[in-house]
């Protein structure tokens, strides 16, 4: 089925509107709520990435995957799917790179080193500054998320052990016949991801009914989707956001991803386990679904999400 333009529920997330004393607090909350509920995704206006900001970090991500393959492949980690991507036959078109706790600047010095042995200081600020902005808007996200669900007493903790995994990621146009499937379909292992990426088209969120809706880019535009950790600490109220990423263009997509995980125990709190919900996972480590994920064949990876596998009742 081909892509629609339907528009994608957007939800203004600018500084003024996601202060807790705000007039529009309450109803901002449940709109994420209800977005994430319903699509799980939303795109969030955001307006704290500066214009140049942005600008520069997207020139990073053209200039770090002009490096040597054989320097990219330096990006290792024990994580799957944290460190270098690349040459995979199913997904020819991708590549990726990854920086686990981005927003820690001793992190961020390591892969630029790695990357840049000779030092490139301008990259690693850029990174670090990107990867803890975004955060801030996760941050107002899950903070908006729980408090709609009347749980925010276990917001502190949750943020205090949660870390941020930022991917750069790069899609060559498709050359002669090659297929312009970019990225498969799937759902993320995060807690909540953000994308931001260039102007060039090509991810496509899947709705409800199963239709594929097209992300329309722009500079203050941030597509946040929630993960199969997110719906499982929900007992299943938040649906997790299928996406792909289809080519279709002349010009070669660069964007960014921030995916939230989750240190300890990811556990529902009771408050949203009643007769009507019961309990449907338990308390699961997230870096264990990641790691069961993986362990799954591809194909078999688009059609469920493995949570109940992993962790269900
Ligand atoms: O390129 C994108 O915008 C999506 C990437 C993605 O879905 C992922 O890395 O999980
Ligand atoms: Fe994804």
């Amino acid at each position: 089925m081909g892509s629609q333009t339907m528009p994608i529920p957007t939800i203004d997330l600018t500084l003024e509107n996601s202060k807790p004393q705000s007039s529009s607090w309450v109803t901002t909350c449940n709109d994420v709520r209800l977005a994430l509920e319903e699509h799980g995704w939303f795109v969030a206006k955001y307006d704290k990435l500066s214009p140049h900001l942005r600008e520069v970090i997207l020139s990073d991500v053209v200039e770090l995957f002009k490096l040597p393959y054989e320097t990219k492949i330096q990006n290792t980690s024990d994580k799957p799917a944290f460190g270098y991507v690349g040459k995979i036959a199913a997904i020819p078109l991708h590549e990726g790179l990854g920086i686990d706790r981005a927003t820690d600047l001793g992190e961020c010095q390591k892969f630029t080193k790695l990357m840049w042995p000779s030092g490139n200081d301008r990259f690693c600020e850029n990174a670090q500054l990107y990867a803890k902005t975004v955060a801030e808007l996760e941050q107002t996200v899950v903070r908006m998320l729980f408090e709609s669900y009347g749980v925010e007493k276990h917001c502190e903790s949750h943020l205090g052990a949660t870390t941020y995994l930022l991917r750069f990621l790069n899609y060559r146009r498709p050359e002669n016949d090659e297929a312009n499937l970019a990225f498969v379909t799937h759902t993320d292992k995060s807690f909540i991801s953000i994308l931001h990426q260039n102007h060039v088209r090509g991810l496509e969120l899947r709705n409800k009914d199963g239709e594929w809706i097209g992300f329309e880019p722009s500079p203050s535009s941030f597509l946040v989707l929630a993960g199969d950790a997110c719906m499982a600490w929900s007992n299943n109220r938040v649906r997790p956001g299928y996406h792909r990423v289809v080519m279709k263009g002349n010009e070669a997509r660069y964007a960014l991803g921030l995916f939230s995980f989750r240190g300890g125990l990811i556990e529902t709190p009771e408050e949203l386990i009643d007769d009507e919900h019961p309990m449907q996972y338990k308390p699961f480590d997230h870096v264990g679904l990641l790691r069961f994920y993986d362990t799954v064949d591809v194909r078999e990876r688009a059609k469920h999400t493995m949570t109940k596998a992993y962790c269900g009742v």
